[in-house]
């Protein structure tokens, strides 16, 4: 029998079931229409998309057009990081004012997960709240922290070259490393969870498998088989508030294996800080009311990083808290 922290045991509801459902895959869109029209010839595919949205909350998305070498030489630079010494990583550790960086003990949902990862923001810096309490207006900048001698973490690029292109998003990319695990029948990768940005593009381990989407239909955890190259798209909990439910963000969970160590790189798509979360005027009306009352999303993630970092004794913050 192998010893593992008890911090890492699943209550036994959670746990992974000995056998996973791989008989059906969530639906795989194919974007080269993109490429090829515009405006009104695109109606089939967004009505493609609207339908994997209701129906699953999660797709893959195929001809994308993001080359497999950008592709490969992330996956590259992420497995040496992740491959080099605690020390080495540590160097650049998240801390209680800086979510950005390495760190080996985030906590879902209270239960500490069985993966390691390193954040970085997408713009430079990032404008967030500098405490989770309401009454804090303070703001504080977010920097991003490199490891040193990692070419590969760099563009090479003018620092602000970027910036144009998204107003003071929040958004922001993460590494995640699930390293082989004596006891995968005990631990998740990832504890289940819904993302709470606006989407995930997720680029998943092209050879090991580990995501698990619960199906709406019946709530069965359906693994994801890899599809080389392909990125998955989940809708997160913003867009189920836009939406006042039209679309719902999609709950998933991580398994890990005794054998083979797994990578994933999701890229959450998050607002500016100072944006208030609420169901769109458009899609509301006296037969279809607001679903939730409008919550700031900057003081949500803080509360959020909060919990994620250190094993609280209180429910992380969720969307239905504010649902009316
Ligand atoms: O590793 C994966 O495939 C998914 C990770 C995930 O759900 C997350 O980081 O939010
Ligand atoms: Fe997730």
């Amino acid at each position: 029998m192998v010893e593992i922290d008890s911090a890492f045991i699943q209550a036994v509801e959670h746990r992974p079931k000995p056998h996973t459902i791989e008989a059906e895959n969530i639906p795989i869109i194919d974007l080269s229409p993109l490429k090829f029209s515009s405006g009104d010839d695109l109606a089939g595919l967004a009505a493609e998309i609207g339908r994997a949205c209701e129906k699953w909350g999660f797709f893959q998305v195929i001809n994308h057009g993001v080359p497999s070498k950008s592709r490969e030489k992330i996956e590259l630079a992420s497995r040496k990081f992740f491959n080099s010494t605690k020390d080495e990583k540590r160097k650049v550790s998240r801390n209680e004012s800086n979510p950005f960086g390495y760190y080996d003990t985030e906590h879902t949902k209270n239960v500490r997960d069985w993966k390691e990862v390193f954040d970085f923001t997408v713009q430079v810096p990032t404008v967030f709240p500098a405490s989770h309490e309401a009454h804090d207006t303070d703001l504080i900048e977010l920097i991003n922290q490199w490891p040193h001698d990692f070419p590969e973490f760099s563009l090479g690029l003018p620092k602000d070259r970027l910036n144009g292109f998204f107003k003071n998003q929040t958004s922001r990319i993460r590494l995640n490393y699930y390293p082989p695990c004596p006891a995968p029948h005990l631990t998740l990768g990832v504890g289940r969870h819904k993302d709470t940005g606006v989407l995930t593009i997720l680029a998943q381990d092209n050879d090991v498998a580990g995501l698990e989407v619960k199906r709406k239909a019946d709530g069965e955890w359906i693994l994801v088989k890899p599809s080389p190259n392909a990125y998955i798209i989940n809708v997160g909990d913003i867009i189920q508030v836009w939406s006042n439910e039209k679309y719902e963000s999609v709950e998933h969970r991580v398994i890990v294996n005794s054998e083979k160590e797994r990578l994933s790189i999701p890229y959450f798509l998050y607002p500016a800080h100072y944006t208030w979360v609420e169901p769109l005027e458009e899609l509301i009306n006296e037969q279809n009311p607001a679903k939730y009352k409008a919550y700031n999303w900057g003081k949500f993630r803080a509360t959020r990083n909060r919990g994620n970092f250190k094993k609280l004794d209180v429910e992380n913050i969720q969307i239905s808290h504010f649902r009316i």
